[in-house]
């Protein structure tokens, strides 16, 4: 805990260097495996889990009330509204660490989060299945704590679609399929029209017996 009282933490002394992967003629993936050092990532992770309220989120499908398949809870600065997130509980409000986390994601990215959803996969059974963030505008921007896992990159014509949700011409990328090892400290941002023509998960995966922390910064 000493660390996250030091001042110097997690103040990115080096850039990281993003790499990035066009998808598609307009989306883009950025990625950097090792965007938080380890020391720091499990600083980090123990500071969430301690400071942090998780809740099971119930959504209605179908009529009927269920639980996600993994815990949440949510940062935001005060008096910030977002009407797709499902969760009772209030946002926290920003930590110190979470501050200079989002402070120099934005510097790199150069744009401002608005609010960060955080997900707490138990261990491997825990998953998120295929989906947009249709709400997030241009850009989201990533982070894994802890276990590592899949995360798949789907284009739309993957699952059948000829059109976007607003029933735009979809793009016809060459690979259409992603798949990527989110490791402790990586991080990927998803931007341009990524959320319109692809989507994306994080399944199961039995043998992983350690919890994940996912933040995505995003913005209103
Ligand atoms: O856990 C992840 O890496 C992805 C989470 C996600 O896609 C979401 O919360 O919308
Ligand atoms: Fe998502």
């Amino acid at each position: 805990m000493e660390l996250v009282r030091d001042s110097k933490w997690l103040q990115f002394q080096l850039t990281p260097i993003l790499q990035e992967i066009q998808i598609d003629s307009e989306s883009t993936l950025q990625w950097c495996p090792d965007f938080i050092n380890k020391e720091e990532t499990n600083s980090l992770f123990d500071h969430l889990m301690k400071e942090l309220n998780f809740e099971h989120t119930q959504i209605t499908m179908y009529g009927k009330p269920i639980h996600l398949p993994r815990l949440q809870s949510w940062f935001a600065d005060e008096g910030i509204v977002v009407k797709e997130l499902f969760q009772k509980q209030k946002q926290h409000v920003w930590t110190s660490p979470m501050q200079m986390l989002k402070a120099q994601l934005e510097k790199q990215l150069n744009v401002k989060f608005d609010y960060c959803l955080v997900n707490l996969y138990r261990d491997g059974n825990d998953y998120i299945n295929f989906h947009a963030d249709n709400e997030a505008k241009d850009i989201i921007a990533s982070i894994t704590l802890g276990a590592t896992r899949k995360f798949l990159v789907r284009h739309l014509r993957c699952f059948g679609k000829n059109l976007t949700r607003k029933r735009k011409q979809l793009t016809n990328p060459e690979k259409k399929d992603y798949e990527f090892s989110l490791t402790n400290g990586s991080l990927i941002v998803m931007s341009g029209a990524t959320q319109q023509y692809w989507k994306h998960s994080v399944p199961k995966e039995k043998h992983v017996k350690t919890p994940r922390l996912n933040l995505t910064f995003r913005t209103l």
